[in-house]
């Protein structure tokens, strides 16, 4: 009894400590976005990502590759090697907070030259699409979320009511018109995605844009005072003529291209007598069912070795919200089958 109230209390004391470790950090994050001087400051003691021209930098290390978090004074001293000022610095913008507590920025040196850069800070820059399938997957997530800040900040520099530059906070939580008043955010357009099945197949489509041989799940943008549900149906019904039931919702996920979206994915079912796609060619180049031992092929298939000749057939990559409505898919799939006595 005592044992296991011992047991109760250690865990709950492990919960709050975690619980308020998170909090305190959400606050201070709060508080560097509101307060420009705090920010300044935080800047000094921080970790900047890098990017040249939207592309991250990355390291090599002895497992593979790493996003390159450079400490505030280290790239001071690097931008002064390359012959730049080193208060360029001051012109990132606030990430986050790793759970050491240590401040994240990033900041695009796309005007300096690279290849100077990468030699003195002894990594490389990479096209973020290339450096999905080269980092760690819990990486994926920062270096999106960077890449996006920096794009939103190049984009928004004037007033889309005065023409008149905008001016940014120190974390570029915002910028703001001073000749209109006006404030703008950073914005993502919502985007549905959905994995339709029809019981024993899911259905995947392929835009021409897509490299050869990937295929995804269904996907499209809302539409001004669309909800989820209603944009939803409408993107299946134009993009192939099908109408969807039983909208069962999964998760969630910020995508940086090509413009930042906010990816709602949802799994939904047709009737399986109701299977026929009915095309829409202007938007999609091919669209048809898969079967479950095709999917689970796909999802074994290696990152693309960019040398090699693409798979017939393959999907997104993990880090990617479509693969993990597939990933979920193939779970369910294989349940049933067991229910059921298949293999
Ligand atoms: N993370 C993931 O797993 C996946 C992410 N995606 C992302 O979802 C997004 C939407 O998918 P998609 O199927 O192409 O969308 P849609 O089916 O809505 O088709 C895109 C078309 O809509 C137009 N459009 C309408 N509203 C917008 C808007 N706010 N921003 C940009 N274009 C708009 C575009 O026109 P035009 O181009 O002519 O300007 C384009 O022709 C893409 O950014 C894609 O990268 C898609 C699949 C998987
Ligand atoms: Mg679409």
């Amino acid at each position: 009894m005592l044992q296991s109230f011992k047991y109760l209390f250690s865990c709950n004391l492990v919960l709050s400590r975690s619980l308020s470790g998170y909090v305190s950090r959400m606050r201070y994050l709060m508080r560097l976005k509101e307060d420009d001087e705090a920010c300044r400051e935080a800047l000094k003691s921080g970790k900047v990502l890098l990017y040249h021209k939207l592309s991250p930098l990355l390291r090599k290390t002895s497992s593979g590759y790493k996003l390159a978090s450079l400490k505030t004074s280290d790239l001071e001293q690097i931008l002064e090697k390359v012959g730049k000022d080193k208060h360029i610095v001051n012109e990132s913008f606030l990430l986050g907070c790793t759970d050491k507590d240590e401040p994240q920025f990033s900041l695009d040196v796309g005007d300096l030259d690279r290849s100077a850069l990468e030699q003195e800070c002894r990594g490389m820059f990479v096209d973020l699409r290339k450096a999905f399938f080269m980092i760690p997957g819990p990486e994926s997530p920062l270096a999106a979320k960077g890449q996006a800040l920096l794009r939103w900040h190049q984009t928004n520099c004037f007033c889309s009511a005065t023409g008149q530059p905008t001016v940014r906070n120190q974390s570029g939580s915002f910028r703001v018109c001073h000749s209109s008043g006006i404030t703008y955010y950073p914005k993502m357009a919502p985007v549905v995605i959905v994995l339709v099945s029809d019981g024993s197949r899911c259905l995947l489509a392929r835009q021409a844009m897509f490299p050869p041989g990937m295929y995804s799940a269904l996907s499209g943008f809302c539409d001004m005072g669309e909800s989820v549900e209603e944009a939803l149906h409408r993107e299946v019904a134009e993009e192939v003529g099908l109408e969807v039931e039983n909208l069962q919702y999964s998760g969630s996920q910020h995508w940086p291209f090509p413009q930042s979206s906010f990816m709602l994915a949802c799994h939904a079912t047709v009737n399986p007598d109701k299977t026929q796609v009915n095309i829409d060619k202007a938007e999609l180049e091919d669209a048809r069912w898969f079967t479950y031992e095709e999917i689970t092929e796909a999802l074994q298939n290696l990152p693309r070795d960019p040398r090699r000749e693409p798979p017939v057939f393959w999907v997104p990559p993990s880090y990617a919200i479509a693969n993990q409505l597939l990933q979920e898919w193939a779970n369910h799939q294989q349940l049933s089958r067991k229910l059921h006595g298949l293999k």
